[in-house]
């Protein structure tokens, strides 16, 4: 029995239009695929149908947040809001449910205390954080929905995102190979270590390892891969709020890919949102766990991966300040992964940011200022940008105060999530509960952990204050970083105490 009153939820699920994830079905079968109307190509003059976004701005001037969130709630008017518009047909696949092998729920010990080792564990820490340290800045418009047409309103990129352009079961596209190589691989290895010298395509390596960074096999070599591309230019600057070109902002594109393999497919970047205090394993492996999910599913391919470490003015327990959480996502990146990178706006923001305004963050450079993707056919087509995050995450949703209605319609429908089970929390539980998750289920993606990791950073940061190894649970250049700065040393409620 779960902690929901379910034996299991398997029998209750399909019968409300999921997609069946019963042991017993195949695991990957018909999976993630969506209605079929007509492809819709980048427009790039969207100012009719899309919010106003945030201008990326230097660390350290004033924001306009809180206007454009008002602005931002205010959804445009041509929307068609019948249900049968909103709720695609072929139902998306979602994977199977969180089953603990004890057949328990609720690993996690989730009381409120003020001891630093409670803080985090607790799943009302966003509270914790939200209300006693005065952030998250509220949720704007949070007054309940008047009308049955504010609280079911899709937003209408949905349908400009979501939707396959072909239908892949019907279209027969040969995986023509990508005749371009992202990056020539030349590796070095160092003394001591097997002596690599060679300098080959990634494609011409695919061929004889396997190695295939996006298409998910032996991604190990990115491990030995000098030649991954790598961020040029210092986030630091632009973190520090260095004046001249040092400091100014860049969105990272070095690891994006700029060509589709298999043009039938919806292009998509995922990005993760979060504090990373630090970075983990368990963060890495999310995206590839999400990727795994992705490449089964048949209906997008993905073209990037990135992590946006939240600002330092979500004055949340534990938090390094947001300089260093943003160079150790990307040392954890840099030569461990091939396909993603860290974006620094939201950590160099002089204020906090909320999810939903960091998804148009992402949009505004990928789409409307970036152009999209450009197919072989010369037309652009928009990335479907989706949030990758946690079911602790996920399960805040429903807590009062923390998101706002609105931001959950944009974060879920406009944009769309992939959400990664957490031993302790229930998504599928909380998927058929929370009226507004379970009105955009079609744009929301479980995964399961195949796999059980809870690496969990707040453990790092007390195994760090207490002497103790981290080795193995975090990439040893994000270990070197945290012991070359001395970070996570005080006690987490002490830090908070003095810093406010
Ligand atoms: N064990 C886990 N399983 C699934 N998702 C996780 C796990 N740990 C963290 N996440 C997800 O990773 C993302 C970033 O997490 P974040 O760094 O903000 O918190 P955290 O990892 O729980 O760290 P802390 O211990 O400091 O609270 C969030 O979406 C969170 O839900
Ligand atoms: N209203 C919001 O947009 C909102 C609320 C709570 C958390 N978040 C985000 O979730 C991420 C993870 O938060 P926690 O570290 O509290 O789990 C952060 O990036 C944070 O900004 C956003």
């Amino acid at each position: 029995m779960t902690s929901n009153g379910f034996k299991s939820p398997a029998p209750v699920l399909p019968a409300m239009g999921l997609h069946s994830f019963h042991n017993d079905s195949p695991p990957f079968n018909g999976a993630g695929i969506v209605a079929n109307p007509e492809p819709e190509y980048l427009s790039l003059d969207d100012s009719q149908t899309l919010p106003p976004r945030p201008q990326a701005r230097p660390f350290g001037t004033s924001s306009q947040s809180a206007q454009k969130v008002t602005q931002m709630t205010t959804f445009p008017r041509e929307v068609d809001l019948s249900v049968s518009n909103m709720v695609a047909p072929m139902p998306i696949r979602i994977g199977s449910p969180l089953i603990d092998p004890q057949g328990q729920q609720g690993g996690h010990h989730r009381e409120v205390s003020n001891t630093d080792e409670n803080i985090s564990l607790s799943r009302s820490r966003r509270l914790v954080s939200g209300y006693m340290f005065g952030n998250p800045p509220s949720p704007v418009d949070s007054r309940p929905p008047s009308t049955a047409e504010e609280l079911y309103h899709t937003p209408p990129s949905l349908g400009r995102d979501s939707p396959p352009l072909v239908d892949p079961r019907t279209t027969q596209v040969s995986p023509t190979e990508s005749e371009e190589a992202p990056f020539d691989v030349e590796e070095t290895i160092g003394e001591g270590s097997a002596q690599l010298s060679r300098k080959k395509s990634e494609k011409s390596r695919d061929r004889e390892t396997g190695y295939d960074a996006l298409n998910g096999l032996n991604d190990g070599e990115a491990d030995l891969d000098e030649s991954a591309p790598q961020a040029e230019g210092s986030t630091e600057a632009y973190l520090r709020g260095a004046g001249g070109e040092a400091g100014q902002y860049g969105f990272p594109r070095h690891r994006l890919r700029t060509t589709m393999k298999d043009e039938s497919k919806i292009p998509i970047v995922i990005v993760a949102c979060g504090s990373f205090s630090p970075p983990t394993y368990l963060h890495l492996r999310m995206f590839e766990m999400a990727k795994d999910e992705i490449l089964e599913s048949q209906t997008y391919e993905i073209m990037a991966g990135y992590y946006s470490p939240v600002s330092s003015y979500y004055k949340k327990s534990g938090l390094a300040p947001a300089v260093h959480r943003v160079r150790m996502c990307e040392l954890a990146v840099e030569h461990t992964s091939t396909w993603l990178m860290v974006d620094p706006w939201e950590a160099g923001q002089s204020e906090y940011q909320r999810t939903a305004v960091v998804l148009e963050h992402f949009d505004e450079m990928l789409n409307s200022q970036g152009g999209g993707i450009v197919m072989s056919d010369g037309k652009k087509r928009r990335f479907k940008i989706m949030l990758l995050a946690g079911g602790d995450l996920i399960e805040s949703f429903g807590e009062p105060g923390v998101w706002s209605e609105p931001d959950l319609h944009i974060i879920l429908g406009r944009f769309g999530c992939l959400i990664v089970e957490r031993a302790g929390s229930d998504v599928w539980a909380f998927l058929l509960s929370h009226d507004i998750l379970y009105h955009h289920r079609r744009n929301v993606i479980v995964i399961k952990q195949l796999i059980y990791n809870d690496i969990s950073s707040t453990k790092v940061r007390l195994f760090v204050r207490r002497g103790m190894s981290i080795k193995y649970l975090l990439p040893n250049s994000v270990i070197q970083y945290i012991y070359d700065h001395k970070l996570y040393r005080e006690s987490e409620v002490k830090a908070v105490t003095q810093s406010t």
